[in-house]
């Protein structure tokens, strides 16, 4: 693992212990619509074998096993250790029929399952955050059945200038001065670089198509404050 990616992990570990508390107060508890979007257009469904990327606290495996029901199953996948144990210590509700979910310490990069695995797939605010995008998206596409759908969600650099300049103005004197009463300043000022080196819709079309994905579409949302790129894998390879 690159130094920068144990940075991104520390990251992580660090504000594992009040990232759900945040994300509802900074989105106005948005974040919870979003992902809800992005489990529709990954298209999981009763029976399938689904897998979350970059799964943090577990939200959207929490929907996708909602989505996938008793017989299916999920995967949550993450290289924070303390993020996957709020995640694993979540309460689920005992009267909606859900499948059951495995938390899985690994890399996004080098992804410990067989290719053709999986029915669908979401990564919520995890592209943006790995080392190495193209190779994310190959072992992505890999691991994804012929035919499979997969929903990637994340903060994006809109075009139009003014909501640019809104966004800005939301992560510089929100966010992070929110994060800094939890003593998080560091941690939630990364997030305004990491949006600057990120590839816009277009660029992550064409990193996805070179990645092997048959079909690929990037719908900005929240303003083009956010994004959602639909993958799709060939039926043939
Ligand atoms: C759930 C959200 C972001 C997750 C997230 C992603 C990261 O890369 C991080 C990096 C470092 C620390 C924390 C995170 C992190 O929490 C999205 C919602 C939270 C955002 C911090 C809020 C950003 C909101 C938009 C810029 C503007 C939305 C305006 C709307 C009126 C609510
Ligand atoms: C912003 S959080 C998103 C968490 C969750 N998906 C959500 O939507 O709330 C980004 C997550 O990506 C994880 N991550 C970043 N790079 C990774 C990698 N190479 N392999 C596995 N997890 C990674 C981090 O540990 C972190 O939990």
């Amino acid at each position: 693992m690159t130094n920068n990616a144990e940075q991104i992990k520390t990251i992580f570990n660090r504000i594992a212990p009040v990232y759900n508390q945040l994300n509802d107060w900074l989105s106005f508890g948005q974040h919870r619509i979003w992902k809800q979007m992005a489990v529709q257009w990954s298209s999981a469904g009763p029976g399938n074998t689904c897998l979350d990327l970059c799964c943090g606290s577990g939200d959207l495996a929490l929907l996708l096993a909602k989505q996938a029901g008793p017989t299916g199953c999920v995967f949550g996948v993450d290289f924070s250790a303390e993020q996957l144990a709020v995640a694993a210590k979540r309460d689920r509700p005992f009267l909606t029929p859900a499948s059951p979910i495995s938390w899985v310490e690994a890399d996004a990069l080098d992804l410990p399952f067989a290719d053709n695995y999986f029915d669908c797939a979401t990564m919520g605010y995890g592209l943006r955050n790995v080392t190495d995008i193209p190779r994310s998206l190959q072992e992505l596409h890999r691991v994804l059945k012929p035919g499979a759908k997969a929903a990637i969600l994340d903060l994006h650099r809109p075009s139009n200038s003014l909501m640019r300049s809104f966004q800005q103005f939301y992560l510089d004197t929100l966010v992070v001065p929110v994060a800094q009463q939890f003593g998080m300043t560091q941690e939630y000022a990364y997030i305004n670089p990491s949006l600057e080196k990120f590839p816009i819709g277009q660029q992550q079309v064409a990193i996805a198509n070179k990645a092997g994905f048959a079909k690929a579409t990037h719908y900005p949302i929240a303003g083009a404050m956010m994004g959602v790129l639909v993958l799709v894998k060939a039926i043939e390879n």
